[in-house]
């Protein structure tokens, strides 16, 4: 069924069951390769916080996991401004980092984020990402762990806001007549 949330409309796009599907997968496979070790997850506030949660639940060993907030969406578009509101409180050198987002659009949000953790010399960085537009990528950033690849439209749901609203929605949601490329 479509939804309608502001001025918008949106038509499903993937369900809830496949979502959970993929997040248990890259769970398991993140289980294996941080065997013995014990990494620390960070995850991107806000509309990380829905794949943070079911992520974790599912591994297997011993992790910790820690916060930071970026901001650069205004309404469907980038505003081209990173913004950061909540930093690290945690200490990040020679530690094994993984970090977790739900969407990887532009690519600028986690540009600035690496910029910043590099400069406190953590000891490996790897990337998991619920979702990646590779069509809509300006920086080069490589995701090690990724659910599913989409075209360049806009999404809502699992996390995902339009201008506030849609995060609660189980399944991800796609803006009706987008082009599908
Ligand atoms: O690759 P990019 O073009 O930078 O886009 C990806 C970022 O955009 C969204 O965050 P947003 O700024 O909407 O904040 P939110 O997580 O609080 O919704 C999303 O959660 C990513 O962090
Ligand atoms: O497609 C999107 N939907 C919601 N938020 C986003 N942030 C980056 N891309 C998106």
């Amino acid at each position: 069924m479509n939804i309608s949330l502001h001025d918008k409309r949106f038509e499903p796009y993937i369900k809830e069951v496949a979502i959970q599907n993929r997040v248990n997968a890259i769970a398991e496979q993140i289980s294996d390769d941080y065997k013995g070790k014990r990494p620390l997850f960070i995850s991107m506030l806000n509309g990380a916080f829905w794949f943070t949660a079911d992520l974790l639940r599912n591994i297997v060993g011993e992790f910790e996991v820690s916060f930071v907030k970026f901001k650069s969406y205004h309404g469907t578009q980038s505003s081209g401004e990173v913004v950061q509101s909540l930093g690290l409180d945690i200490d990040v050198k020679d530690r094994d980092i993984v970090v977790l987002e739900d969407i990887i659009d532009t690519g600028g949000t986690l540009k600035v984020f690496l910029e910043v953790l590099s400069q406190h010399n953590p000891g490996s960085v790897k990337i998991a990402s619920l979702l990646i537009k590779p069509g809509a990528l300006k920086y080069p950033i490589k995701a090690d762990y990724v659910g599913f690849e989409i075209p360049n439209d806009f999404i809502v749901g699992y996390g995902l806001d339009y201008d506030g609203l849609g995060r609660n929605l189980r399944d991800i949601y796609v803006i009706e007549n987008s082009s599908g490329s």
